[in-house]
Order: C-alpha cells, then sequence, then structure tokens
C-alpha cells in the first residue's frame, strides 16, 4: 500500500500539472522579457540558489534584457525581476499601481490573520486603510519621538550587555544576539508596551515563525489544494498550525493585559504602545474606515513586530562588520562622534537630537543599505494588470522581484559600485541621494505605495545604537584577523543577516 506522503505527492503532482497547462494557455502573445531556457514544469527554480538575490544577478547578465528586466517561471509564480536602477525607475514611476499587489498563499495567509495586515495584504481598501492607520496613527514622527525614552534605556542596557559579555577585559564577542536583544526589547515595548519576559517570549515566537517561512515552500511552487496536502504529509501543516495558536495566545495575554489597564491609559497618549493605540481607536471611532476586529489588531501589531526586528538589527550588524572591514571608515565615524559630543551638553550621554547633526554616520548608514539591504528582494510584489514594461509585455498575475541588492551593484547607477565609500554620499554625482524611496537606484526600504511607513522608526533605533557601541568602545578585530577576512556574505532569507555571525573586540573608553 502507498504511504500517504507518497499519495499526497502523487496528486500534488498532477494537480500542478493540470495547473501549469492551464496557466501556461492564460499568457497573452506580446513580446516577453527574455528568459533563460527552462524545463518542464519546475520551470527555472532549479537555477536558484539559496541565495535568490545572487543567483538572480547572475541570471540577469546572462540572459536579462539590456534594460535590466528578465522573466522567470518560480514554481507556480511567473515572476518579473528587476535588476537596474533603470528598470527599478520604469516600474515605480509608471506602473506602480499595476504592481502593488503581493503573491499570496495558505501560510500567508495563517500565519497573518488572513493577510489582514499590511505588508501582506493584496492591494485594495484594506491595504489602503491599514497603511493609512500605520502611517498616520502608528508610525508617525510624534508617536516615534514618544518613544525616545524606550531606545534611550534600551541602548543603554545595550552597552551594559556589551560590558557584560566582554567580562571587564579584552575579549571577542558574538554581537548577534546582543543586537537582536537590543531591537527585539525596544519593538516589544514599542508595540505592546511590555518588557522582560515579554520579550523573551517575543523572541521565541519570532524565531519559530523565522523557520516555518524559510526556504521554497510547497505553496510556491503548488495550487492550493496540493500544497495543503503536502503540507499535510510532511507534518508543516501541524507546526503551522501549533506557531499560529502561539502567536494568537501571545496577543490574547497583551489584549487582556490592556484591557485591565483600561482606563489607566488615558489621556497619556504619548506613552502609547501600538496595541494601545489601535484599541483607543477602535474605542474612539477613528478608524480611516478600517474594520479594527480583534483579529485585525493582532495581524497588525504582528506585522509591525516582523517588520521591525529583523530588519533593525541585521542592518546594525551589516554596519559594524563594514566598519571593522574599513577602519578608514571607522576612524572618520568615530571622530564626527567624538566632534558633536565634545559640543554636548553632557558628553558621556548621547541625545537622540544629536544624530542630526552626524553627516558622516547617515552616509555610513546608507552606504551599508546599498550594499546589504536587509531584504535583498524587498517583499515580493505581484500585478494585478497587465503592463508593457520597457516595450516588453508584462501579463496580469506576474510576482515581482525588485532585486535592491543587485540595483545597489548596478555600474550604471553607481562609481566603483563594489567599494564601500560613504563619502559617495556627501560629494560626488551620489550626493544627497536618499534611500526613502525616491531615488530609484537606492531602495532598501522600496518605493512607491508600499514603501516602508516604518523608515522613521527603524533610523533612530539604528543609529541611537551604532553611536552608542562606537561611542562607549573602540571596537577591533579578533586577533590574527584582518579586514580581508571579514566574510561579506549574507544567510539565506526573506532578511539576510551575515552568514557567519561578526565577531568583535570591544575595548571601553573611559570618559
Ligand atoms: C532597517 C529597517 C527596515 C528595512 C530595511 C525595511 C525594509 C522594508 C522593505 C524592503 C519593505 C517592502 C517594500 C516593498 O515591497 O516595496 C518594507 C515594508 C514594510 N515595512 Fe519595513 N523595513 C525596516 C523597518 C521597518 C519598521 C521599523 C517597521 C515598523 C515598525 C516596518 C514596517 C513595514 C511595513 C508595515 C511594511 C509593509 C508596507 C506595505 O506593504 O505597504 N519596517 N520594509
Amino acid at each position: 500500500m502507498m504511504s500517504p506522503s507518497v499519495l499526497a505527492a502523487a496528486a500534488a503532482l498532477i494537480v500542478f500539472i493540470l495547473y501549469v497547462v492551464k496557466h501556461r494557455q492564460s499568457c497573452g502573445g506580446g513580446k516577453l522579457p527574455p528568459s533563460p531556457p527552462s524545463l518542464p514544469l519546475v520551470g527555472h527554480v532549479h537555477l536558484m540558489s539559496p541565495l535568490a538575490h545572487r543567483s538572480l544577478l547572475d541570471l540577469q547578465l546572462r540572459y536579462g534584457s539590456s534594460g535590466g528586466l528578465l522573466l522567470l517561471q518560480l514554481g507556480r509564480y511567473r515572476t518579473l525581476v528587476a535588476s537596474t536602477a533603470a528598470a527599478a525607475t520604469d516600474i515605480f514611476k509608471h506602473h506602480d499601481v499595476a504592481f502593488a499587489s503581493r503573491t499570496g498563499g495558505a501560510v500567508a495567509d495563517k500565519l497573518m490573520y488572513g493577510r489582514r495586515n499590511v505588508s501582506f495584504a493584496p492591494y485594495g481598501e484594506h491595504w489602503r486603510r491599514a497603511k493609512k492607520v500605520a502611517v498616520v496613527h502608528l508610525l508617525s514622527p510624534r508617536r516615534v519621538e514618544a518613544l525616545a525614552r524606550v531606545r534611550g534605556a534600551e541602548a543603554a542596557a545595550l552597552v551594559d550587555a556589551v560590558r557584560r559579555a566582554a567580562g571587564g577585559g579584552e575579549v571577542a564577542v558574538e554581537l548577534r544576539p546582543l543586537l537582536v536583544g537590543y531591537t527585539n526589547a525596544v519593538v516589544t515595548r514599542a508595540t505592546t508596551g511590555a518588557a522582560g519576559h515579554t520579550a523573551e517570549k517575543l523572541k521565541r515566537l519570532l524565531g519559530g515563525s523565522e523557520a516555518l517561512a524559510a526556504g521554497f515552500q510547497a505553496d510556491d511552487v503548488l495550487p492550493g489544494a496540493a500544497a495543503r496536502a503536502v503540507r499535510r504529509a510532511t507534518g508543516l501543516e501541524k507546526k503551522l498550525d501549533e506557531q499560529v495558536a502561539a502567536w494568537d495566545q501571545f496577543f490574547a495575554e497583551i489584549m487582556a493585559a490592556h484591557a485591565e489597564k483600561g482606563a489607566d491609559g488615558a489621556g497619556k497618549e504619548e506613552a502609547e504602545d501600538i496595541m494601545a493605540v489601535l484599541l483607543r481607536l477602535r474605542e474612539e471611532g477613528g478608524t480611516e474606515g478600517l474594520e479594527l476586529t480583534d483579529d485585525v489588531i493582532k495581524a497588525i501589531v504582528k506585522d509591525m513586530i516582523t517588520a521591525a526586528t529583523d530588519t533593525s538589527s541585521v542592518t546594525i550588524e551589516w554596519t559594524m562588520a563594514e566598519l571593522a572591514a574599513n577602519p578608514r571608515v571607522m576612524a572618520k565615524l568615530n571622530d564626527e562622534i567624538a566632534r558633536v559630543f565634545a559640543n554636548a551638553d553632557h558628553p558621556a550621554t548621547i541625545a537622540e537630537a544629536d544624530l542630526g547633526r552626524m553627516e558622516y554616520l547617515r552616509a555610513v548608514l546608507k552606504e551599508v543599505l546599498r550594499l546589504h539591504p536587509p531584504a535583498p528582494l524587498l517583499v515580493p510584489h505581484h500585478s494585478t494588470t497587465p503592463t508593457v514594461v520597457q516595450g516588453y509585455e508584462v501579463p496580469a498575475n506576474t510576482a515581482l522581484f525588485i532585486n535592491a541588492w543587485a540595483i545597489g551593484r548596478d555600474p550604471a547607477a553607481w562609481d566603483e559600485p563594489e567599494e564601500f565609500r560613504p563619502e559617495r554620499f556627501v560629494e560626488g554625482s551620489s550626493a544627497g541621494v536618499d534611500f526613502r524611496g525616491s531615488d530609484y537606484q537606492l531602495v532598501p526600504f522600496g518605493a512607491g505605495r508600499r514603501v516602508c511607513p516604518g523608515i522613521n522608526f527603524a533610523l533612530p533605533v539604528v543609529e541611537l545604537a551604532l553611536v552608542s557601541l562606537l561611542h562607549h568602545f573602540e571596537w577591533s578585530l579578533p586577533d590574527g584577523m584582518r579586514p580581508d577576512d571579514l566574510d561579506m556574505v549574507e544567510a539565506p532569507g526573506l532578511t539576510t543577516p551575515r552568514r557567519v555571525p561578526l565577531v568583535l573586540v570591544p575595548r571601553a573608553r573611559l570618559y
């Protein structure tokens, strides 16, 4: 007798063949963007390595159009890949609405309450309202400003954690757990108002979800019912259900705690966390037309937590790595920090207002995000109408990868793109280029309608941690290691930390 998993795989294959035949028939007859040779059924999946952004740049260079477009069949998704600043410019300037939706799937549905969050929501009224709530009420400059005390306290805790890890001597320290601890603590406090035990719980939940979302899934290759059969047969469905239940329980407890606090929070709007703001908006009716059910509130808070935590810690780790790899830049940034502090009222404490006076710090951060965008393919977009991009027809229902990692290395947009040189943002042809979505050669936060709404939240979190680490410690490579020895390759995933966690030696500075 056949085992359930063999039966499921056979059923999946049949459904998949039917799906591919139907799908291929639905493509129009215009001039499509160029594609590499494909295999029956799998399309181009076999050409992808786990580091998709790197495979996609290789494929672009071999098979792509001169403008930077490539069309692939990745499992069940016909996928347009944009790998140059010119291609990104055309898409964001002229076809933003057409590509403003997201690819979906049962896993995203399950993990995000039927995609009723912001980042995975299909383009439409729910997304529009939820994003407005996020921009106007949750991540506004005023609310970000109100979290300054939280950031200050957690940055001080990060410095203490480094001191403890170094044990008072000059000991090599692995930075990642400390940085994840820092961003996790800031984000937990900002979203739920809780700390300590709650932050630990959240860290475990985030770890579990990441493992489930990593790599190519049955969902990416097979249509609905077949993918579900494979998930069931492989035990993934059960793990997913357990994860979903654990997150839901977590949020139910946080909501209950907020309800208990009740009117205590009223009148103290400035100190409100994101969950509290959403509950208040529901109460007051100022929800921009968004129906804020319990599930929608949970979906949005979960979205903020998952979008904010790893992206920020990954950025800080890459920055410290580039500084260790480029001692000249490290020394210049240290000088800037020392100069600003020498003129500050309290030279030992860091005021966020001082960050705005650190022009070179911002240039360093731009250079890091150019070479190491934490989400190298952004979040995949999806087209809802047919379009013509750079003269090529792109049918509706096409996924879109904007390869921000490749665009940051586009030789038509950047002088000596592989060189780490923050000065390019201060003088020369790239001076003034910013990452907020209007300069399409630098899109670590995306651009257009789907641009990241968390930029203002992320910048002080990242910059305050960096300045704290550099102001309180001198950093060097472990004994015997030279800057060129640092491995600068990413680990696979939707967000890409360093493949090799960064280990550096801190030496406390005395003030
Ligand atoms: C260094 C930190 C961060 C980076 C590099 C980053 C990057 C991104 C990218 C690439 C996207 C997708 C853009 C696109 O699809 O075109 C995105 C979307 C999003 N980000 Fe961020 N992000 C960061 C921090 C944050 C923070 C702190 C928050 C919230 C507190 C946040 C909330 C979101 C949300 C809600 C979306 C979905 C927007 C939509 O689909 O309309 N992000 N982010």
